[in-house]
């Protein structure tokens, strides 16, 4: 069976620079139907490129290979296939900043999930029956966030809106969740509870889950496999737990990592040990 992201010869360059500045250089990866995957990696490896190209957010070179989801090709050769609306459809993408419409009530917000769905007519009026009102309650119950189903989402904090981002890709019943530094602005208890999320959903639904994280801790934690950039190339692929401190280090170039993946100079740091964003070493 074909596996439900397939990258091959994914390659990026962002305006004229030269090949060895390519954002993304000669990618192949296969995720498989109910994996969830952490993309790690320092910062300006190619994490967010990478996801958005997954995404047909952005396109690779036009010497670029395929990019196929959900056994469909979303780009080839550096243009976006005719379908790409389509499958989009399918994809869930969660954001660092969340991107809701903070003016608009919370529960509208998780109906937008529904707009791939419902005919653009009544999308565009906000005219949303009584099944969708009660898939996007139900979806807004699954994080925890039903109670606030009528307020701005403007007035939630960080940790809740992400919670609700989630709950729109669910109402989306996206098939594949594409996370973008979910937990980067948030604090380490919120943070928590929306990776607790998105491991349910993987692990409950089923669905294929593939997050860029900074905190190679969590990575560790919610997700079986690790594939690490650097550079714009994958330089690891493999279980997370394999994800030792030497290797680390020279993924992310400090030189000290403990056996829980953390910098050992942070240990005595007054911050509790986990969930913080590694930094290279100055
Ligand atoms: N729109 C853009 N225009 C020009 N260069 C870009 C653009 N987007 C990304 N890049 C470059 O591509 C490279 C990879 O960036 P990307 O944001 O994918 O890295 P990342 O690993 O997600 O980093 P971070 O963890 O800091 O978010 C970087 O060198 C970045 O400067």
């Amino acid at each position: 069976m074909e596996p439900e992201i397939q990258i091959q010869g994914l390659s990026k360059t962002f305006g004229k620079s030269s090949r060895n500045d390519k954002a993304l250089k000669n990618i192949d990866l296969s995720i498989e139907s109910g994996e969830m995957v952490a993309l790690i990696g320092p910062s300006g490896s190619g994490k967010s490129t990478l996801l958005r190209h997954l995404a047909g957010l952005s396109c690779g070179d036009s010497d670029s290979g395929e990019i196929r989801v959900l056994g469909q090709s979303v780009q080839c050769n550096g243009r976006l296939c005719s379908d790409a609306r389509k499958i989009r459809a399918r994809i869930g993408y969660i954001f660092q900043q969340f991107n809701l419409v903070g003016r608009m009530k919370v529960m509208t917000n998780v109906l937008t999930g529904t707009l791939g769905r419902v005919p653009g007519w009544r999308g565009c009026l906000g005219l949303f029956n009584a099944e969708e009102r009660a898939l996007a309650l139900k979806c807004l119950n699954r994080v925890g966030m039903d109670a606030w189903a009528n307020h701005r989402a403007s007035c939630l904090s960080g940790g809740q809106q992400q919670r609700v981002a989630i709950a729109r890709t669910l109402t989306q019943k996206a098939e594949v969740i594409l996370a973008d530094e979910p937990i980067a602005s948030l604090d380490p208890e919120s943070a928590r509870r929306v990776m607790e999320i998105l491991s349910d959903i993987n692990s409950v639904d089923g669905r294929t889950v593939v997050v860029t994280l900074h905190q190679v801790d969590y990575a560790r934690e919610f997700c079986r496999r690790a594939v690490a950039l650097k550079a714009g190339e994958v330089v690891f692929d493999g279980p997370s737990e394999e994800l030792t401190p030497s290797l680390l280090a020279s993924i992310y170039g400090t030189t000290s990592f403990d056996v829980d993946g953390e910098p050992v100079k942070r240990r005595n740091t007054r911050e509790p040990a986990k969930g913080f964003a590694l930094a290279p070493a100055s």
